[in-house]
């Protein structure tokens, strides 16, 4: 037997409570719904109506090309409908987890086809979210515990089934129930989210399985901590393998010029958003949905302890690159999960003894412990290098259509959409995520 004494380490009691089921995450699908949101009905079929005469109706307002341009006078009739709805009370909804989910859903949907169908006017002047969707979207998050606005939850959690509804959601069984862009390419980049929020359930599980060790320090319990890493190093591995593979299926040029521009949040274009009949709309949460709010990508850096706030020593020390970065980036992306996925993170991140601690001071632990973290580096050095061709390369491309559409597109570009769409910014945010989990390692090599 080991004990405590062996690590150097006063061992607290291990807790009991920390339970997938405690924080509505199923051990099949993990954050995912057990079902898919249901489609609202009654008044709120309203909403639903407005979603199935946006999709594939409605075009990019930044979009030049003709083809993009003969659907902006129905765009324009359809913003005209949206001004003009009723306010719905979302008191009026069933007490159900799964419609509040899908009101989120529907709503953000509606928001960015309302803000981005709106060909640009080059003016820095806010864009207004009429009452109507702002007023419930702000009711409904407050429920869910959820950033107002489109988050990897909609594009994503809520928004993925299995194709065949027959079978369970798997990597080979999932299709999407809503686009923006109505492109392959925005559908195949959801899911291969999608897929790489699946594989991650078993890292879930192997986090669950060390919560919930009678005794961290027991020789049955470090053989098994250490072959559990191996297993979240094959499964990070796997990961990495989904994002890779994205390549076949998403096409970088459709992605930054086609797909990209309906994701924008409030931070991103030249017009912050007001939402009307929102007090102090300015405070809200209103960035643009992003893979950084998947909690499974999260559990994995806080179960290992990578240090993105740099607040503890580690080596080596971070570039001056580093410190400039935006360090509060990751905590922020919280507040776009639903309240019961941060409060996941939140109760993983106060476990009792860190797996970082023992693997420091356990040699059976560091091999298996540092496979794990190197794993995740690899992911997000590929991670970067997707960003690299997604975006940052994709930038110094010609606009779709004829080279007069282009032009006009490029001139557009040039007017300061800039943040967000590739540069500096981005690139040194991945790097410093990726450099601190470098530091994470126990063993410097
Ligand atoms: C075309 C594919 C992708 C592009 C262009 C892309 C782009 C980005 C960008 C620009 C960020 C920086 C912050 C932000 O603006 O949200 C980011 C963050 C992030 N993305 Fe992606 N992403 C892609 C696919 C994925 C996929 C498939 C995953 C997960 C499997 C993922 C996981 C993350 C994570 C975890 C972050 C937070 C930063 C970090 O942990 O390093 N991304 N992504």
């Amino acid at each position: 037997m080991l004990n405590a004494a062996l690590f150097g380490l006063e061992l607290p009691e291990t807790p009991t409570g920390f339970k997938l089921e405690n924080y509505q995450v199923d051990y099949a699908t993990g954050f995912f719904p057990q079902e898919p949101p249901s489609r609202l009905s009654g008044q709120f079929k309203l909403w639903e109506d407005a979603l199935d005469d946006a999709e594939g109706k409605l075009s990019l307002g930044e979009d030049t090309r003709a083809c993009a341009k003969a659907k902006r006078p129905y765009g324009e009739n359809w913003r005209d409908r949206i001004r003009n709805m009723p306010l719905l009370d979302t008191g009026d909804l069933a007490d159900e987890p799964r419609l509040w989910q899908r009101a989120h859903m529907v709503l953000a949907f509606l928001i960015n086809f309302y803000i981005h169908s709106q060909p640009p006017n080059g003016s820095p002047t806010p864009v207004h979210v009429p009452e109507c969707l702002a007023v419930p979207i702000v009711n409904v998050s407050r429920v869910l515990g959820i950033a107002p606005v489109l988050t990897f939850a909609d594009t994503v959690l809520w928004n993925a089934k299995p194709a065949d509804s027959q079978l369970p959601m798997s990597a080979n069984n999932i299709a999407l129930a809503h686009t923006l862009s109505n492109t392959n390419t925005e559908r195949n980049f959801h899911i291969t989210s999608a897929k790489a929020e699946l594989r991650g359930v078993e890292i879930l599980r192997i986090i669950e399985d060390y919560a919930q060790l009678p005794d961290y320090a027991d020789i049955h319990a470090v053989s098994r901590t250490a072959k559990d890493l191996r297993r979240l190093a094959t499964v990070v591995q796997d990961l990495t393998d989904i994002l890779q593979n994205m390549k076949d299926t998403v096409d970088p040029h459709c992605f930054y010029w086609q797909v990209r521009g309906w994701f924008r949040g409030s931070d991103c274009g030249t017009s912050k958003w007001i939402y009307d009949g929102v007090p102090e709309s300015d405070t809200l949460d209103l960035a643009g949905p992003s893979a950084g709010q998947s909690t499974v990508m999260h559990a994995i850096d806080v179960f290992l302890g990578v240090d993105h706030q740099l607040h503890e020593k580690r080596s080596p020390a971070p570039s001056e690159e580093n410190k400039k970065a935006d360090r509060g980036f990751m905590e922020r992306m919280r507040r776009y999960m639903p309240g019961q996925h941060h409060a996941y993170l939140k109760d993983l991140a106060a476990l009792p003894v860190p797996v970082r601690s023992l693997a420091k001071t356990s040699p059976l632990l560091r091999e298996s412990y540092d496979l794990a973290v190197l794993a995740l580096k690899k992911f997000r050095d590929a991670h970067m290098r997707i960003v690299c061709l997604y975006i940052i390369n994709m930038a110094g491309t010609t606009p779709p259509g004829t080279p007069e559409e282009a032009l006009e597109r490029q001139g557009m570009q040039s007017q300061g959409r800039a943040k967000g769409t590739g540069g500096s910014h981005v690139a040194s945010l991945l790097k410093a995520g990726r450099d601190a989990t470098d530091r994470t390692l126990v063993v410097r090599r």
